[in-house]
């Protein structure tokens, strides 16, 4: 890799103060001298009403905060929070409650693209199994619900360990040519449009172990699923926009509009 290339990570972000004082000193402060590529990171605030901003700031992260009209969710952030970055050649995304997430895995990330021209997305994949070996709950709503629905409709997708992960790096002019779904419909939407327009072959998996986060109840589960379920129903032509919308209190497909 070289000190030429660079790389911005977005990290979306609703009220995550406790999460970010964890994962920040990662990869900003001391840490940031041993980046292989030129680093930036921003943490895109999605209306946070704790410390996220101040926390943010105080590692020396650039921060943008979601505008007060547009709705919140992880799709918005990530939408408004991609487009207001510093220039990059590859942008690396990742959740905000990582306890572990490290600069080694923002390098790892990043290497296929680097390596293979035709690499567009580099995604993570983490062990289904906890430290112990043990078979986790963790990954739920991809092994109950998109996993399956994928098979169905994008069966290669479904062979993805990880499908929703958040822990994903892009080119850059990819960014350009797609649309953003809203709230937790985004990850698989993204996934889906990288597969439409490159291929299986355009989407490498890396190997990034056990994934330590935080894990919702099942009614925050339940709200995500659905999303995503929109989502893989949405891009395989099985549901229209209308739809969606008449269940839905903010638009599914962000109006770039939001970004002016
Ligand atoms: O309305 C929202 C919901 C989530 N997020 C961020 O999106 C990431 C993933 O969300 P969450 O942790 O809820 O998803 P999980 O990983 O638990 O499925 C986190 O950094 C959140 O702070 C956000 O910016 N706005
Ligand atoms: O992988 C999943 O099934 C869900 C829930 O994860 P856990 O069961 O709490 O490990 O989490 C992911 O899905 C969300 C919706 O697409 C993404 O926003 C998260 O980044 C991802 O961790």
């Amino acid at each position: 890799m070289n000190r030429h290339l660079s790389v911005t990570l977005v990290i979306p972000a609703r009220n995550e103060e406790s999460g970010l004082l964890a994962l920040l000193p990662n990869f900003l402060g001391d840490n940031a001298v041993d980046t292989p590529f030129d680093l930036s990171v921003t943490v895109v605030s999605d209306h946070s009403t704790d410390r996220t901003v101040e926390v943010a700031k105080s590692f020396g992260a650039y921060v943008v905060e979601v505008p007060e009209f547009m709705p919140c969710g992880k799709g918005e952030a990530l939408h408004f929070g991609l487009h207001r970055s510093y220039n990059a050649d590859i942008y690396v995304t990742c959740d905000a409650d990582l306890t572990d997430f490290t600069l080694d895995h923002i390098v790892r990330l990043v290497e296929p693209l680097v390596r293979d021209e035709d690499t567009v997305m580099a995604r993570a994949s983490y062990s289904y199994q906890d430290e112990s070996g043990e078979d986790a709950s963790t990954h739920r709503v991809t092994r109950l619900m998109a996993r399956p629905l994928l098979a169905i409709f994008f069966p290669e997708l479904a062979a993805l360990q990880s499908p929703l992960a958040g822990e994903v790096a892009l080119r850059a002019r990819f960014l350009k040519e797609i649309s953003f779904l809203s709230g937790y419909a985004v990850d698989a939407g993204l996934l889906i449009d990288t597969y439409l327009s490159y291929g299986i072959d355009g989407i490498k998996q890396v190997d990034l172990g056990v994934k330590n986060h935080r894990h919702h109840g099942l009614d925050i589960l339940s709200l995500q699923a659905r999303e995503v379920a929109y989502a893989i129903l949405y891009k395989a032509n099985r549901i229209s926009l209308a739809e969606i919308e008449k269940d839905r209190e903010f638009p599914f497909e962000l109006d770039p509009e939001y970004l002016n």
